[in-house]
């Protein structure tokens, strides 16, 4: 990967100017404008719907913009997917079933201006041993790494994966991941789109967060989950306790209770501390923790859904299009669903 001054000096990539997308009445990108630059690997995270999978089909002229300009290496998509720049591997499309893995990688390396060696793409693949099955007799796994073969047939300056990673086993993932690192130290730029946080914060040194098609925030995965604001609080209670006492506690933004363990955030972990200790109660096993790039793109993603609801998740400070609310929360913490409290 490159230095931060190196990336901010170097042409773009990638750059989306104001652009918007609809679908009849569904706006899928919402006036987006982003650049992305050489040796960048970059997360594009959020929830169903958000926007991703549209942002990457504008980006790879597989549709056109209603208004604004996509831009790769400054000329268009089609141009630079013409001149071999950029690989893709995405969710959609079919691959050809009556065919063998290596007669359909052969392929995808005869159509790459700048192709590798058919076998050397089956191997960086994981895939040499199933090279003479038939993609039909594939299984989901199996189907991501030929998909990945094809996004690697040649070299690229861009690699664009749209949730890469599903449906494949630890050892593919980790297998395709140290690849993806690979390519992003020589220089190139990956763009992912993914649902596994844990994958954005391992992987990506930058991270977007879409949601209802406009950027919500663009930063490194510390800084998102700086962003967010709110700190982790767990404890055990021994004593008889009222758990309304605790749900008034200050600046909460979630709790969850469970037993004697009790799990909250709060925007201000030591005036929620020290409020604990007020109501006459004594927490074992205190613990106070930052967030998690996935509590913080709870938070964040909350916070955008609604910003009339008050997750008391401020988001002001770093990053692009901020909506940050700072209302009182208990609201939130009240209608938390199940998914959310999987991410206490
Ligand atoms: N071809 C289409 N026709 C109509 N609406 C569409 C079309 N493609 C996407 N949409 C809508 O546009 C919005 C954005 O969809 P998109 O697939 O880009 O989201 P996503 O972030 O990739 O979602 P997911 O995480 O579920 O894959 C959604 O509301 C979706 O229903």
């Amino acid at each position: 990967m490159t230095t931060t001054s190196a990336k901010t000096a170097a042409p773009a990539v990638v750059s989306f100017e104001n652009v918007t997308k609809d679908y009849g009445q569904v706006r899928a990108v919402d006036g987006l404008t982003l650049t992305l630059r050489p040796g960048e690997t970059v997360a594009l995270l959020g929830p169903n719907g958000a926007g991703k999978s549209s942002t990457l089909d504008l980006l790879l002229g597989l549709r056109p913009p209603d208004s604004g300009s996509v831009r790769l290496f400054g000329t268009t998509p089609r141009e630079a997917i013409a001149a071999g720049r950029v690989g893709a591997m995405l969710q959609s499309g079919g691959l050809m079933e009556g065919v063998t893995v290596r007669e359909l990688v052969t392929l995808g390396c005869a159509l790459h201006p700048k192709a590798h060696p058919v076998d050397e793409v089956l191997a960086r693949a994981g895939i040499s041993g199933i090279a003479d099955r038939k993609i039909g007799k594939l299984s989901g796994g199996q189907e991501q790494r030929v998909r990945f073969a094809l996004a690697t047939a040649g070299s690229n300056d861009l690699i664009v994966l749209d949730e890469p990673t599903t449906g494949m086993d630890v050892t593919a993932r980790q297998a395709f991941w140290a690849t993806m690192r690979e390519q992003a130290d020589q220089g190139r730029t990956v763009l992912f789109a993914t649902h596994y946080l844990e994958e954005a914060d391992a992987i990506a040194d930058r991270v977007l967060v879409l949601d209802r098609g406009r950027l919500l925030a663009d930063g490194s995965a510390a800084e998102i989950k700086a962003r967010a604001g709110a700190r982790r609080i767990s404890f055990d209670l021994t004593e008889p306790y009222d758990e309304e006492r605790l749900r008034a506690l200050p600046h909460l933004t979630r709790l969850d209770v469970r037993g004697n363990t009790v799990r909250l955030q709060s925007r201000d972990a030591d005036a929620t501390v020290h409020a604990l200790y007020g109501l006459g109660l004594y927490p074992r096993n205190l613990e106070v923790a930052g967030l998690g790039l996935e509590q913080a793109f709870v938070a964040l993603t909350e916070a955008g859904a609604d910003p009339g609801a008050g997750t008391g998740t401020g988001t002001e400070g770093t990053g692009a299009g901020g909506t940050g609310t700072d209302g009182a929360g208990t609201d939130a913490v009240a209608a938390r669903t199940e998914a959310e409290e999987a991410a206490l």
